[in-house]
Formats: structure tokens, C-alpha cells, sequence
């Protein structure tokens, strides 16, 4: 969870550190590393009810923090898997549970097993290259993104706001399928994970998400629940994620998206006129016409993770998508495709004209409207990617 702004200061001692709320137990909260607390003991219990953890469940939390909600996750499921970047955190969540009553059983995987391990510093860079091979860990100390995820059956966790698309993506991404993820974050990335068509937030993250998991919105939580407060407020969402489908054209699919929601308000008409996208599809359309006729048509994507590449990078949604609003097509930079390219553009937009999708908007369109305009070109021989 990220998003706060704190001021950098120096640790007090004393009754006035305790009332600081960028301090606790010692500890100052980075706001680089997103470093908002949660304080509220009757909001973790509420996380943990609607995250419907069994006490037979590998959970796997990202940035643990101080330990607030490791602490309910041990005690609600089998083990707790933490990956924490902050080796101050790792530490302190050290102490914590070696002090605690649990400390019989910090050192076991049992009904509330956790093993704390921390390397040595010089060995820090070599743990982060092995983790894979480093199963009996249980807090993690490193960079969620760059570090393989054990197995999990759920992911329960207050992340940093910061790395909410990436993470969301290399969850959706992670095999085996887990059960679910109930994460918290920003309110209004939250709310574009949900987004329904004609919804203002419906764009590329919702429709590409949506295309990988089954999405809720659980909870909305506000900032005072956090210590130190963020600026903004947050939500709870639980993420379902799908069985991938090995003959679904996912890296199309991706760049189809890509292209609809670059002016989502403006019609598909209208984007598919512009000269940008018609060199784009009209320069694939020759090249997989060629690879036919020397029969060396690839026969599909074979590595998924490739495919799927086209889905993942959504980072900059919240920041680039543009409101079409504020934009005229001289804007938008449309001309007319040159004469050798009309006979192109004439079946582009054909195809758009057959859907019945000429004056349609992507900000209102389902899912199953992009499967059917994708089926559409693609049987006309164009594609995306
Ligand atoms: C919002 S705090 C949540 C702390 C705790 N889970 C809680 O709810 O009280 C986010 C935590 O994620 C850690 N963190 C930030 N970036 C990280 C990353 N890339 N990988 C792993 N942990 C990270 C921070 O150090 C911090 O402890």
C-alpha cells in the first residue's frame, strides 16, 4: 500500500516517538517502501473472515511488515509464507514471534508453523538469486517481483500501492492456481479491477484482469486505519484466477486491447482510422500472409508466458489512459492512410462494419464483445501481435 506522504524524520525516544505515527516499537515507516501499517485489530479480523482462509492453507503474505496480520494468518491457516523487502521488517517480525507465546512453534511448520530466517548479509545477494532453492524459508527477505513465489493456496496481504499492477499481474500469471488473493489496495486501482463496462474506471486493467480472474470488491477501508495515514483510501479485492486456455489467442487478444482502449471514448471507427493502426495491422497482415505462403506459419504460441506478455503490461493505466473528453481527432493524431493502404483500411473497416462495431466505444463494451470484434478480424487474416 503506498500512496502517504511522510516527512523524513529522525527516530524520538520516549512518549513522543510512541504518538508519532510515522514510528513504532523503534521502527520508522518508509514511505519508498509504502510502509503503512495496519492498526486496526477489528479490520485485520474482518480481512481475515472474508478471505475465508482453512486452517489446512499455505498462505502466502507479501510485505508482512511489523507482523499485525502475519500474526492472524498464522493462527488462521497451516503456514505463512511472508516475502518482505525491508530487512528492518524481517527483524522485527523476528522478535515478535520468538517473543510471543508462539514461540514454541516458530521454528515448525504446525498449525501456527513459521521458520524466520534471515540471511547473512554478504549472503543476501545469493539468497535472492536462490530462493527457489531455499524452500525452507518461510519469511522471504526480497523484492516480491523479482523473487519465484513458493506454492500457495491463498495470498493474503497489504501491499505497497506502488507495485500493485505488476503484482497483480505476476499472481494472475503464477502456476499451480492458487484459490484466491485478497489483497488490499489504492482505492482507485481497486475499483478499476472491478470496473463494468460504462463504469468511468473501465480500462485496459479491467478487461484485461477480468479476462484472467474472477474479481470482487470486498471491503472499503479508510485511511485512518493505517498507521501512518496515506492520502488516499483503499479496498479489499479477492482475485480468483482462471485456468488459462491453451488455443486462446491471448498475445491478439492483448494487442486488440491495447489499441481499443488507447482513446476508449472515441468510437472503433474512429481509432481504426488512424494511420498508426492501420500501418501496425496492415504491416502484421503482410507479414503472416508471407509466412503462409513460404509455409512457415508458426503454429501458435507455444510458450504461454510469451502470449501472456501482451496482457501484463497494464502498469501505466492509472496514469496514461487518456480522457478522451479533452481530445479532438486532430488530437488524436487520425489521418487518412495513404492510397496504397486504402484497400487495407477498406477491410479493416469492413470487418468493423459487419460486428456492427463501426460506432461502438470500448468504454462499453464486454468481454464477450472484444472475443466476437477479435474473432472477427482474425478470421479476416489480421491480428494484433
Ligand atoms: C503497507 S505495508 C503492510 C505491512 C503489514 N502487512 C501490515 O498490514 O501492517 C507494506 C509492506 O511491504 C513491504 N514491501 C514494500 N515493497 C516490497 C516489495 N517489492 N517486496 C516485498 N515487500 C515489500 C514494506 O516494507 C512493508 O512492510
Amino acid at each position: 500500500m503506498a500512496g502517504g506522504k511522510m516527512k523524513k524524520e529522525k527516530p524520538q525516544r520516549g512518549g513522543a516517538a510512541s504518538s508519532n505515527p510515522h514510528y513504532q516499537g523503534g521502527i520508522s515507516f518508509h514511505k519508498s517502501k509504502g510502509q503503512h501499517i495496519l492498526k486496526n485489530p477489528l479490520l485485520i479480523d474482518t480481512i481475515i473472515q472474508k478471505a475465508g482462509i482453512k486452517s489446512t492453507d499455505a498462505i502466502l503474505e507479501i510485505g508482512p511488515g511489523t507482523g499485525n496480520l502475519t500474526k492472524k494468518l498464522l493462527e488462521a491457516g497451516k503456514s505463512v509464507v511472508a516475502v518482505e523487502i525491508d530487512p528492518r521488517m524481517v527483524l522485527e517480525l523476528q522478535r515478535r514471534f520468538q517473543g510471543s507465546p508462539l514461540s514454541s512453534r516458530l521454528k515448525g511448520i504446525g498449525a501456527f508453523g513459521i521458520t524466520i530466517e534471515i540471511p547473512e548479509v554478504d549472503d543476501l545477494l545469493a539468497h535472492n538469486n536462490n530462493l527457489s532453492q531455499r524452500t525452507e524459508a518461510r519469511v522471504i527477505q526480497g523484492d516480491v517481483l523479482k523473487c519465484d513465489l513458493p506454492y500457495f493456496d491463498i495470498c493474503v496481504a497489504n501491499i505497497p500501492y506502488q507495485i500493485s499492477s505488476p503484482l497483480t499481474f505476476k499472481l494472475l500469471f503464477h502456476r499451480p492456481l492458487f484459490r484466491c488473493a485478497v489483497i488490499m489496495f489504492q482505492r482507485e486501482f481497486a475499483m478499476r479491477l472491478v470496473a463494468q463496462p460504462g463504469d468511468t474506471l473501465y480500462c485496459r486493467l479491467s478487461v484485461n484482469t477480468q479476462l484472467m480472474a474472477r474479481v470482487f470488491h470486498l471491503l472499503k477501508v479508510g485511511r485512518n486505519n493505517f498507521r501512518p495515514p496515506p492520502k488516499v483510501d483503499s479496498s479489499v479485492v479477492r482475485i480468483e484466477p482462471r485456468k488459462l486456455i491453451d488455443s486462446f489467442p491471448y498475445k491478439d487478444w492483448g494487442g486488440l486491447i491495447r489499441i481499443c482502449f488507447n482513446r476508449k471514448n472515441k468510437t472503433l471507427g474512429s481509432i481504426f482510422k488512424q494511420k498508426s493502426v492501420l500501418s501496425l495491422l496492415e504491416k502484421n497482415y503482410k507479414t503472416l500472409k508471407a509466412l503462409r505462403l513460404s509455409q512457415k506459419e508458426s503454429s501458435g504460441d507455444t510458450d504461454m508466458a510469451v502470449a501472456l506478455s501482451a496482457l501484463r503490461d497494464t502498469g501505466e493505466d492509472l496514469s496514461m489512459e487518456i480522457d478522451d473528453d479533452d481530445y479532438d481527432d486532430e488530437d488524436m493524431g487520425v489521418e487518412e492512410h495513404d492510397a496504397r493502404g486504402s484497400e487495407f483500411k477498406n477491410k479493416v473497416l469492413g470487418v468493423l462494419k459487419k460486428g456492427d462495431f463501426e460506432d461502438k466505444r470500448s468504454s462499453k463494451l464486454t468481454q464477450a464483445d472484444f472475443m466476437h470484434l477479435l474473432s472477427l478480424f482474425n478470421e479476416a487474416g489480421i491480428h494484433f501481435a
